[in-house]
């Protein structure tokens, strides 16, 4: 049986090359980075390295604009509460329907606590109006976080155009960049982006490692007080393996953004038009103008994106159900509602996410298998007419939505 991994933007494998690079600083060079013995050698110059490899993969001008974090998640924390702290007076925060619930969740949090927050909707290409959002923009806005890569669909946003129009208007602009680094090529010191958030484990470099990027100048109270550690702006004692990891992530993702860019994108189209030409009533969510090279999701029409899973993996192939009905309730993804993608549609929607460690015989695996899965489940649904293999006539009614 295979074994395709195409889950790539849930996490990656970390690379053999940034393995050996770690290693070092669990065995011989494990000193705490601020001593000053021999256990400690070497370490503090490895991290300033890796900030370094940081600096180079995504533009930036400093390395001191690279601070190390434990994940994305907390480097968007970091960034949003940072920014309410700095500006007391700024009661506002302009984000979009379609972030990372790293973002959402934390923004309903402060709701409770009395921001009024703008959740920008998006069309049914998962695209943003500009125009609306240059009438949010004002003084009272404290920040502006709009992701640069939506994880489910890949749709980029123009955030460096939109970070030019917050900058014009007086307003911070942080971007979740935790799908876009490494997959698609940055120069943040060309841009007006003031705080931008990266997760290792995207990119070939181990979970629990991330970077707030924080351009000089902008105000900023840390998160986590403590030590004096990434200049008092994020206190703990370095995870200094996984940093060194990371950087050399980082300088590898430099060596293969172009493969990333040409036939990792190669693969991704071959699945992508495999897929629509074998198999009726399915198509591609998101701005296909505008999206990662890696990303492809895929609507499969009167199924569901779990039975598809599982009927996937069985055939030895891994895949993610971006739209699966999460956290136990029977609503599709935020991301779907968002573009308004009809239910009948929304709850069959795949997400094959590639890597370079993927390659054309892995998408003719699936090409091999997708339509068979599906006509399988068409067989067993409400919504599909087996005898005339269409539709069931008016399938938004034939089954009560479930979801307001
Ligand atoms: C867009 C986006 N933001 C943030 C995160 C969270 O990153 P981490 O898992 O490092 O906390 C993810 C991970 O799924 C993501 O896709
Ligand atoms: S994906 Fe499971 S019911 Fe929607």
């Amino acid at each position: 049986m295979p074994d395709i991994y195409l889950d790539n933007n849930a996490t990656t494998k970390v690379d053999s090359a940034v393995v050996d690079a770690m290693i070092p600083f669990f065995t011989e060079q494990f000193g705490n980075p601020s001593s000053i013995h021999r256990f400690a050698d070497g370490v503090a110059k490895a991290i300033k390295k890796a900030r370094s490899q940081v600096q180079e993969l995504i533009g930036a001008e400093h390395d001191s604009e690279i601070i190390f974090t434990s994940c994305g998640t907390e480097s968007d924390s970091t960034a949003i509460l940072s920014a309410i702290k700095a500006q007391p007076n700024r009661k506002e925060i302009i984000t979009t329907a379609v972030e990372h619930p790293a973002i959402l969740n934390l923004v309903d949090n402060l709701e409770k606590e009395g921001y009024t927050i703008h959740r920008m909707p998006v069309d049914k290409c998962g695209r943003l109006n500009l125009e609306a959002y240059k009438n949010l923009l004002s003084d009272q806005v404290a920040i502006v976080s709009v992701m640069w890569a939506n994880n489910e669909t890949g749709t980029i946003f123009p955030v460096v155009e939109m970070a030019e129009m917050a900058n014009a208007a007086g307003v911070m602009f942080h971007t979740d960049a935790v799908q876009a680094v490494g997959k698609i090529p940055m120069m943040l010191q060309d841009t007006k982006i003031d705080m931008l958030s990266i997760s290792g484990h995207k990119l070939h470099a181990p979970k629990g490692i991330g970077v707030l990027y924080l351009r000089r100048g902008t105000r900023y109270r840390p998160l986590l007080r403590g030590g004096h550690q990434e200049r008092g702006r994020r206190a703990g004692t370095e995870n200094t393996a996984s940093i060194v990891g990371l950087g050399k992530a980082c300088e590898l993702a430099i060596e293969h953004m172009e493969y990333e860019n040409v036939q990792v994108k190669a693969m991704r189209d071959r699945l992508e038009q495999g897929i629509v030409a074998a198999i009726p009533h399915c198509f591609i969510t998101g701005d296909l103008n505008n999206r990662l090279p890696n990303t492809t999701d895929i609507a499969f029409e009167y199924i569901e994106g779990e039975a598809i899973l599982m009927l996937l993996n069985k055939a030895g192939i891994a895949a993610s159900s971006g739209s699966a009905c999460t956290s136990g309730s029977l609503e599709p993804s935020h991301v779907m509602r968002a573009m308004d993608i009809p239910y009948t549609a929304a709850h069959g929607t795949i997400r094959f996410s590639f890597s370079r460690y993927n390659s054309m015989s892995e998408v003719d695996e699936v090409l091999k298998v997708m339509p068979s899965i599906v006509a399988t489940l068409r067989k067993l649904s409400p919504y599909w007419d087996s005898i005339n293999n269409e539709p069931v006539a008016d399938p938004e009614q034939a089954f009560q939505p479930t979801y307001a």
